[in-house]
């Protein structure tokens, strides 16, 4: 399968902050799901991709482009649909005069394809960008991103001022756009459930670290929550534990690997009865980023 974006070993640093020697791969067809707590470097790792930002070291490629920031050739941006958390477009513009300038800047412009979306999001055309809502702004972004044949699509935090019924109508056009195994999507968003939803990957970072990038399907199966007492925490192999939350009545664990923990001794004593009340609960992908941070918290950081 082609690789639509490749990073390797990419290393940048802020000051009090590092990403720390990065690698990771978005084949074509797919959805990524980039997910972690605020300032764990998600905005870095994407600015980072997009050539903005210098890094200290590492191979970025996108679309067979060697990226390199500050470059003066931009022209494999133009497959590339961009959404930030935030609208760029000059305020005083009317919606359907972007339709104009954008044919100006990219070659490959649908100015019919951006009316559909216009039509399709509702964005009212005569009203100018700075009186519409926050989430008219990211429509008109998206719609944007979306009308000049970009190959990949890449947003950060795009979604998370839309209303429930617009994110999900925005989750089944990004599956629309991969369809043909041509195209992928990196999304970085805090709404997790909407990872759980479309991503075919889920990628995690924590503290500039990556800790996931996994099959999500593979990922949901292999992990599942364990909720028994703290002595029989202490029973699960320490090696699948990825993290452990303890109160007075109960310990959940998230674990990585159910047929392990089936085949401990441990799980089949209590099948048999012999160990208590022990549930094997669903992990979600909001469990993931949970339990990685108490995990962090406890010192259980699993490689
Ligand atoms: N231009 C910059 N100058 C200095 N530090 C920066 C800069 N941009 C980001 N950082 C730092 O890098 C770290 C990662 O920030 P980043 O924006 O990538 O996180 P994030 O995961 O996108 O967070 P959030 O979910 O809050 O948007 C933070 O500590 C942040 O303060």
């Amino acid at each position: 399968m082609e690789n639509i974006i490749t990073v390797k070993n990419l290393i940048k640093k802020y000051d009090g902050f590092e990403l720390d020697n990065i690698s990771f791969q978005i084949p074509a067809g797919s959805v990524v799901g980039l997910i972690g707590e605020n300032g764990a470097g998600k905005s870095t790792v994407i600015k980072s991709v997009l050539g903005l930002t210098p890094i200290e070291r590492g191979e970025i490629e996108v679309l067979g482009h060697n990226v390199k920031a500050g470059e003066k050739e931009c022209g494999w941006r133009e497959q590339i649909g961009v959404v930030f958390d935030e609208c760029n477009f000059p305020y005083g513009l009317k919606v359907k005069n972007i339709r104009n300038i954008m044919g100006k800047i990219y070659q490959t412009w649908d100015s019919t394809k951006f009316t559909d979306y216009i039509n399709r999001f509702e964005l009212p055309p005569g009203k100018k960008v700075k009186d519409l809502s926050k989430g008219m702004k990211m429509k008109l972004s998206i719609a944007m991103a979306l009308s000049h044949d970009s190959r990949v699509l890449i947003l950060d935090e795009a979604t998370s001022g839309l209303d429930p019924v617009v994110r999900n109508e925005i989750l089944d056009i990004f599956r629309e756009f991969i369809e043909d195994g041509e195209h992928s999507v990196l999304l970085s968003s805090h709404i997790t459930s909407d990872i759980e939803k479309i991503a075919d990957y889920i990628m995690l970072i924590h503290k500039g670290q990556l800790l996931l990038m996994e099959n999500k399907d593979e990922l949901l199966y292999h992990y599942a929550i364990v909720r028994c007492t703290k002595e029989q925490a202490e029973l699960i192999p320490k090696d699948i534990i990825v993290g452990m939350e303890k109160n007075a009545f109960e310990t959940s664990v998230l674990i990585k690997d159910k047929k392990r923990l089936k085949d401990s001794s441990f799980y089949k004593e209590a099948e048999q009865g012999k160990e208590n009340g022990v549930a094997l609960d669903r992990a979600s992908i909001e469990d993931l980023l949970l339990y990685n941070k108490l995990a962090s918290g406890h010192g259980l950081y699993q490689d």
